[in-house]
Order: structure tokens, then C-alpha cells, then sequence
């Protein structure tokens, strides 16, 4: 991922303006900065998601939007509308839509790599479990198996620790800590300063 000089934000609305920041595969950065300052923004704009108003972004070399199945986004868990019908199994099969289009029936392979992921994040005995009737932190390890399902290359995650247990947490760390360790590329936002700077390897203020 490249940004050169770039202003990111919405029509009318420049968020971050001048931005120069590269990310290499197996390279962890955090987002600090306070409410507003522009870390969902920033993320947004990998995913073609906010504009980029000015200067370049790439993103595995194409326009940022278009790199497909190769970004996994973990958007903030209080985002989701948690009356939304479906259980958590299911959730994690959405991640495979890039791979089989929704309109597809799942195939067995398919419905084992949700498995495998639910697992990975500690929640196989959950599958069955209507979404929003998870805690916080179940929610956000959901949303974290639908971005491993997928085989995401670039991982964004919007705030995960939000709301999430101390065990939810370690469980988290652990899963990311092993997917960059195999070679993904990751950005989180959190307003914990201290954990940024545990686990990343880089932490961009934004905003100062
Ligand atoms: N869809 C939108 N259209 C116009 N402006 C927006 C839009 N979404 C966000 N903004 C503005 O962009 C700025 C940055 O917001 P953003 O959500 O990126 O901040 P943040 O650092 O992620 O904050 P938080 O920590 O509260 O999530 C804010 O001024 C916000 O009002």
C-alpha cells in the first residue's frame, strides 16, 4: 500500500491532507489520534470506501477499491445493526462471497474454512448463535474470522478492542500476531496508545 502526498476525506471535506505512508506485507501499523481526527477515514480510503481528493494511493497497485478479495476490513462491531437475522456461522461465510458471489451456493469447502476460522477465534461452539445475541468482544472475533476467511493480504481493522474483553482481546492479538507473522499486511485503529505501541511495529498519530 503507497500513499503519496494524498488528501483523503469526501467531497467537500478534506480529512488528511499530504499523506505519505507505505506498508510492506507482514507490517503491523497502528492509527492513534482522538475522536474525528481521521483514522476511519484513512482506512476507508484503502477500501475506496472515502475519497482520495489528491496525490496517488495504491493499494497492491491498483486504485484503491479495487484490489478486491486481497483487503479484509474489520469495521467498528457498533457499526452492525445487531437485530440483523443472521447467526455468527453464517457471517463468516459472507467473507467467502468475494470468492464464490453471493448469489452462489456455499460449497462444503467453503462451510469447512468457516469453521476453521470461527475456531481460530475460539467461537467454533458458537456458529449457531444469532449474531447480535454475541457479547462485544464475540462480535468483533466474528467479524475478525470473516476477514481470515477470506485471505485477506491487507487486513483493516476500525477500533477492535472496542468494547471487547480482556480474553477477547488476547485472542484477537494472538490470531493477528500469527496472520502477520505468515506475511499480512495490517492496519488498526485503537485509542490505546500503550497497546499500539506493544504490538505494532510502526503507530501513525493522525491527525497531529
Ligand atoms: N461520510 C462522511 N462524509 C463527510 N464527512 C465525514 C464522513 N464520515 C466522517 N466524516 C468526517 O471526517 C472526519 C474524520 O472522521 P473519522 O471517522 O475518520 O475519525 P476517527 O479518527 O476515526 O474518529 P473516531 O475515533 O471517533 O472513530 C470527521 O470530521 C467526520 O465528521
Amino acid at each position: 500500500m503507497r500513499f503519496r502526498h494524498a488528501t483523503i476525506g469526501y467531497p467537500g471535506n478534506p480529512v488528511l491532507i499530504g499523506l505519505d505512508l507505505d506498508l510492506r506485507a507482514g507490517e503491523r501499523l497502528a492509527l492513534t489520534g482522538p475522536n474525528g481526527a481521521g483514522k476511519s477515514t484513512l482506512i476507508k480510503s484503502v477500501l475506496g470506501l472515502a475519497a482520495v481528493l489528491g496525490g496517488a494511493v495504491e493499494v497492491f497497485g491498483r486504485s484503491p477499491g479495487r484490489a478486491g478479495g486481497l483487503c479484509g476490513y474489520v469495521p467498528q462491531a457498533a457499526d452492525l445493526d445487531p437485530d440483523f437475522p443472521v447467526t455468527a456461522g453464517q457471517v463468516v461465510l459472507m467473507g467467502r462471497y468475494r470468492r464464490t458471489g453471493w448469489w452462489r451456493p456455499t460449497r462444503a469447502a467453503d462451510r469447512r474454512a468457516a469453521r476453521a476460522a470461527l475456531d481460530r477465534v475460539g467461537l467454533a461452539d458458537r456458529a449457531g448463535v444469532r449474531f447480535g445475541l454475541l457479547s462485544g468482544g464475540q462480535r468483533q472475533r466474528v467479524l475478525l474470522a470473516r476477514a481470515i476467511v477470506g485471505e485477506a493480504a491487507l487486513l483493516l481493522l476500525d477500533e477492535p478492542f472496542n468494547g471487547v474483553d480482556a480474553d477477547s482481546q488476547r485472542s484477537i492479538l494472538t490470531v493477528l500476531s500469527e496472520l502477520t507473522a505468515a506475511g499480512a499486511a495490517l492496519i488498526l485503529s485503537t485509542h490505546d496508545e500503550p497497546l499500539a505501541h506493544r504490538f505494532a511495529h510502526r503507530v501513525l498519530a493522525v491527525g497531529t
